[in-house]
């Protein structure tokens, strides 16, 4: 075949693929999202219109290889934080202390999303060149049970990060607000709580995605390291360690000496992220301003804004929810009180 033959081939293929997706399109249940177009329910999850084409390019033709490092996510719970945190710890080897690239591009730009980022307008993305280093680094919010098999038959290893679902509501009501559509009337606390309390949102619903996630890490253990936002915050340190185990870049004991640990944990904290140039300027792909991922970084910030009733119900939620499963969250930092599901 030659190569204008090759072009139209490649055309036809498009333009069928693309009726095959509006054709989709019509039959899925639809709602309102939070900041604008729409959310899809498809495969279990409400996937934001934005990405529901590039998650299923994403799904159809990734092909992951054994040493792929996945940092799996949902929306709102520390994914610039861990991917801060992953890349320096993965990479360090590649680069002086002093030339951290942190300091010149932001945590999304360095680890990048598959849905929202690299597939978003190309279906067959440059993936050997969106990564600095081996072994390959990349973010995705999908749900377990959507990721493609590639990832989940192969020896590619996944780290994924919840949070309290209280904080989380709140980072992800506070941050839809402030990038709602102009044109729309603002999301009342009381409307997005009802969505929220429904699981009508981007990659919810919450509970089904952090569980998909917690079972199969408890299966697989050396596949999925599973964090919570919490923990983190409460021991960074040794959090940052056993993140590098798993990852296979153990700290020496020349560097744990000479303070590298504390030294990655300070660089990628919310008060030194946030204060950076870079940080605080430009558009990650999807066009969300850079700074709007670093607001308050703190546990328990709900306490602030979720009246009793609103955390009434969403202990019950979680109780229902969680029930059995042996995951537990912390939801306060101030008190350690602890959330278990049997309570
Ligand atoms: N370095 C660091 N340390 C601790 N916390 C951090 C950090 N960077 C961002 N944040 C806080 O994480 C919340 C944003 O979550 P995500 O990064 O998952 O957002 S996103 O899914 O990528 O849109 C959001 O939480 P809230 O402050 O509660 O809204 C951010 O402020």
């Amino acid at each position: 075949m030659n190569t204008a033959e090759m072009f139209s081939l490649t055309q036809k293929m498009e333009k069928s693929w693309d009726n095959e997706f509006q054709e989709l399109v019509k039959a899925l249940p639809k709602e309102d999202g939070w900041i604008g177009s729409h959310l899809y329910f498809y495969q279990g999850f409400w996937c934001p219109a934005l990405v529901l084409k590039s998650f299923i390019s994403f799904q159809k033709n990734f092909q992951a290889f054994a040493s792929d490092v996945i940092l799996a996510t949902f929306p709102k719970c520390g994914t610039t934080w861990l991917k801060a945190l992953a890349y320096i710890t993965l990479y360090r080897s590649h680069f002086a202390r002093d030339e951290n690239p942190l300091l010149s591009s932001s945590p999304h730009q360095l680890v990048r999303f598959l849905e929202y980022d690299l597939y978003l307008n190309n279906p067959f993305p440059d993936l050997q060149n969106a990564c600095a280093y081996e072994p390959r680094l990349f973010a995705t919010h999908v749900p377990y049970a959507s990721l493609p098999t590639s990832i989940t038959d192969s020896n590619s290893k996944i780290v994924y990060i919840c949070r309290n679902p209280l904080d989380m509501f709140i980072s992800l009501w506070l941050f839809s607000t402030k990038l709602r559509e102009n044109n729309l009337r603002p999301l009342s606390p009381d409307e997005a709580f009802d969505k929220f309390y429904h699981g009508i949102y981007a990659f919810g619903p919450f509970f089904e995605h952090v569980l998909g996630y917690w079972k199969a890490s408890r299966e697989n253990p050396n596949k999925i390291l599973f964090l919570k936002y919490e923990d983190l915050m409460e021991d960074t340190n040794s959090h940052l360690k056993k993140l590098s185990m798993f990852l296979g870049v153990p700290f020496t004991e020349d560097e744990e000496k000479q303070g590298v640990v504390p030294e990655i944990v300070k660089m990628c904290s919310f008060e030194n992220l946030k204060e950076l140039e870079v940080n605080k300027k430009g558009l990650h792909a999807s066009g969300i301003p850079n700074a709007d991922f670093f607001r308050k970084g703190e546990v328990g910030d709900w306490s602030n804004h979720l009246t009793p009733s609103m955390v009434e119900r969403l202990e019950k939620l979680i109780q229902e929810k969680l029930n059995n499963s042996g995951l537990t969250f912390k939801l306060s930092s101030k008190t350690s009180r602890i959330f278990h599901p049997s309570e």
